[in-house]
This record gives structure tokens, C-alpha cells and sequence, in this order.
């Protein structure tokens, strides 16, 4: 169940609003969002969790609308980021650093004391060098900088091959062979806390088992670490668990962390994740308005007003994502014709396309709703062929608030300067 349903009229409902009545005040291309639908997941993970000690980190690149941001620090979330910018504005929209774990393969010097000075809880830690720079910048500023260190276990996650993050081919993370060196490392380092074991295999997973295989292999790592006398006060398993896009039934939050709990045994051991796609992907829509139907003798487009700036998804990874109607009870049926269309955007590009050969009933004029749109959407959008990037709603109930305004022409060029 979500709050994304058609009301027996035919109109798209947000929870209790109706997209059709926002959307003529604020204009398209637009994201939507559910904030009950985002309360929910999150909530569901939590929940799932039940006493074992755990912490769910929000992974920020997923949305990082401080909007949203907002919603998950009022439930008590944690924050998993990957720059100084997300760090920022986890802090701006009220989180709270000490639940920040801070990934991601290249952190800069300025970024690691942002991130030191913030105190945040931990730093997931991707390569030897990176080790010795986080130990440099805390000896500066005289802090103990609590560490994880990314263990890359050579797990295939059965994910696109751009989102598969835990082979020994991928740039993340520490060879698992390597571990308990880079570990004996990391607790001589004086300016180094070791806190934990992180591991993070790839997005968009469907199964339970490559992350339960994952898990057997850091626990071997974590007992080991023990007989070095090194003890591991939390395991971060990361993000990753998948949605249903085009009907793969990926574990609910439930089951995934009911099979990750009862691996775990007797350990009390706590337990980090960092959920990115599985709260906010089915808690978000883009809304487009179709501009032109152009019928081929070979193919049809429905020329829309959305492009591969605004969702480069499917451009990207060839994702498929669901394409509907704004309403389904149009007044004048005959006007819209079953057809088969490539829906495509107004960019110069080939690839330019946000859903190829689906069935629709449409005419010039109508609104289109792109599901499964709230993760990775608006945050890897661009302004390619200057365009504005959308509008950000969120729908709370029967109201509709602006989370982020359209972007104006002027904020295109805020920044450049012609020569004198
Ligand atoms: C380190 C890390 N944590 C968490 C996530 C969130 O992943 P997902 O959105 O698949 O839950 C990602 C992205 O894949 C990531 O790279
Ligand atoms: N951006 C990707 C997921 C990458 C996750 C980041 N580690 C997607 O849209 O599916």
C-alpha cells in the first residue's frame, strides 16, 4: 500500500490531494513527494530493528531536499553523507551530526575537519591514505577521529553493473584480505578511534542473501579482530535494499532486517544502516505535461516537458519506470486513442527519454505522473541545455507545501562573468 492512488473520479491522489489542483498552481515538470508514505519507510526500518541497538542513517544522496531532511531528523534519524555539502545540510535542516556516518572514497582535508569539528559519529573509511589523512587533520585540531573502516567483501550484488559497489573491481572500500592490517594500522594511529566495521555492497538489491553473505564474512572479520584485541562497537551494513520499479519483489524492510538480526545470533552488537531507495523512491513522483504527440508510421513520441536533466534514471541505466496518467477518467475518451509511445523529453540528445514504448491514452495537454521518482531524482538532476530544474512538493494530508521553488533563468548563470 502507498499514498500514490486513483480516487474513483479518476484523479491521481497524493494522499488526500489531488495532483490535477497542484499542479496548475505551481506548473510542471514537478516533484511530488508523500511525506506519509517517507514516515512510514522510515519508520518500517526502525521498527523492523525492534531492541537490537541500531541506528538508521538516511542515505542523504537518495534526496537531500532539506524538506525531507527535516522529516527524517523530527524521527530521530540518523544521516549517512558522502561531501561536506550533505553534511551541511543535514545541520541546516535541523539533524543532528553525532548520528552522521560519513562515506565516500575521496574526503578532503577541509571536508574531514567540517565533518570533525561537527562530531559527527563516525568516519567510514575507504583506503590506507585516507586513514593517515583523517589521523593528520585530527592531530591538528587535537581530536580522536572515530573511524569505521569500508571492508569491500568481493560480493556480487546481482545490481546493475554503474550501482554495484562491493567487487573487488569497484573503487570502494578495503580488500577484505587486507583488512586486519589496515585495522592494526588504524588503532596505532594516535589520532584514531576504531569504532566499527562498515561494509556497503551496491543499490538496488532484490535478494537478502548477497547482504546475509556479506555479513557472514565481517563477522568472521569482526571475531578476528577481537583475538587482535581490537574491539568493533558497531557494524554498518549500508544501504541497498531495492524497490519494486517493474515488478521485482525485493524483501520488505521487515525481512530484510528480520534475516540480518537473527544472523547476527547472540551478538548485541550494534547494528548501522544507511537506506537511501527503499524510503524515498515509492515516496515520490515526477509530474510532467505531455507538449506534443508525434505520430510516425515507425514510432510514436510523447513529447513531454520533463527531460534526462530532471530524471536521468532512465537515460543512465536504462531504468524502467512506471509512466501514468494524472487522471484516467479524462471527459472525452475519443480524443485519447490506446497507443504505443516513446515517452521522450525536449533535450538534444538520443538518450533523451523517460519511458520507451509504453501503452498510453493521452492528448496534447495532459499530465503524466513518472513513479518511483523520490530517490535519485532531483539530486542528480543538471541543468543541461540551460534548463530550470524543477519544482520540489510535499503533500502532508490534503495540503501541498513547495520544498524547493523552480529554479529561475537567473539562477542559471548566478556565478559566470564575461571578460572585461
Ligand atoms: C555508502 C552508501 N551508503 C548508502 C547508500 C544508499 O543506498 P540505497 O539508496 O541503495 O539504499 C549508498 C548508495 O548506494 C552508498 O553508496
Ligand atoms: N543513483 C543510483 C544509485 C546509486 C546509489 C549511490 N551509491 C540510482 O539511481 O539508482
Amino acid at each position: 500500500m502507498d499514498h500514490f492512488n486513483y480516487h474513483s473520479d479518476g484523479r491521481l491522489l497524493v494522499e488526500d490531494t489531488a495532483i490535477e489542483d497542484i499542479i496548475k498552481k505551481t506548473g510542471t515538470p514537478a516533484y511530488v513527494y508523500s511525506r506519509a508514505t517517507i514516515e512510514r519507510h522510515w519508520t518500517a526500518f526502525d521498527q523492523a530493528a525492534g531492541d537490537h541497538p541500531h541506528l538508521i542513517c538516511y542515505a542523504v544522496k537518495a534526496n537531500s531536499n532539506l524538506g525531507i531532511l527535516n522529516l527524517m531528523a523530527r524521527l530521530g534519524s540518523g544521516f549517512d553523507i558522502v561531501s561536506v555539502g550533505e553534511l551541511l545540510r543535514v545541520i541546516q535542516a535541523g539533524g543532528d551530526p553525532k548520528k552522521v556516518v560519513f562515506s565516500g572514497v575521496g574526503k578532503t582535508e577541509i571536508e574531514i575537519s567540517t565533518a570533525l569539528q561537527a562530531g559527527i559519529h563516525c568516519f567510514n573509511v575507504e583506503s590506507i591514505s585516507e586513514l593517515r589523512r583523517i589521523n593528520d587533520v585530527a592531530s591538528c585540531l587535537n581530536k580522536k577521529a572515530p573511524i569505521s573502516i569500508r571492508i569491500n567483501p568481493n560480493i556480487d550484488a546481482g545490481t546493475h553493473p554503474y550501482i554495484s559497489t562491493g567487487l573487488k573491481e569497484n573503487k570502494f572500500g578495503i580488500e577484505i584480505e587486507q583488512a586486519l592490517t589496515v585495522y592494526s594500522l588504524a588503532n596505532e594511529l594516535p589520532f584514531l578511534e576504531v569504532k566499527g566495521v562498515d561494509c556497503h555492497i551496491g543499490s538496488q538489491l532484490t535478494e537478502v542473501e548477497p547482504f546475509l553473505e556479506a555479513l557472514d564474512k565481517l563477522l568472521i572479520l569482526i571475531d578476528d579482530l577481537a583475538t587482535q584485541g581490537i574491539t568493533i562497537q558497531h557494524l554498518d551494513l549500508g544501504g541497498g535494499l531495492g524497490v519494486p520499479y517493474n515488478g521485482e519483489t525485493p524483501p520488505e524492510p521487515a525481512q530484510y532486517m528480520k534475516a540480518i538480526i537473527e544472523r547476527m545470533g547472540d551478538r548485541k552488537l550494534k547494528l548501522i544502516f544507511e537506506p537511501g531507495r527503499a524510503i524515498m523512491a515509492n515516496a515520490g513522483i515526477l509530474v510532467t505535461k505531455v507538449e506534443f504527440l508525434k505520430l510516425n508510421d515507425y514510432k510514436n513520441f510523447a513529447i513531454v516537458d520533463a527531460a534526462m536533466n530532471d530524471l536521468i534514471r532512465p537515460s543512465l541505466y536504462s531504468a524502467w519506470q512506471n509512466i501514468i496518467p494524472i487522471n484516467n477518467k479524462l471527459d472525452d475518451p475519443e480524443k485519447r486513442p490506446s497507443r504505443v509511445y516513446d515517452v521522450v523529453g525536449p533535450i538534444c540528445e538520443t538518450g533523451d527519454f523517460l519511458g520507451k514504448e509504453r501503452q498510453l491514452s493521452i492528448a496534447e495537454g495532459d499530465y503524466l505522473a513518472v513513479r518511483s521518482a523520490g530517490a535519485y531524482g532531483f539530486t542528480m538532476s543538471s541543468n543541461y541545455n540551460s534548463r530550470c530544474r524543477p519544482a520540489e512538493l510535499m503533500v502532508d494530508g490534503d495540503k501541498a507545501f513547495v520544498i524547493r521553488q523552480r529554479e529561475a533563468h537567473i539562477d542559471l548563470w548566478r556565478g559566470e562573468h564575461v571578460l572585461p
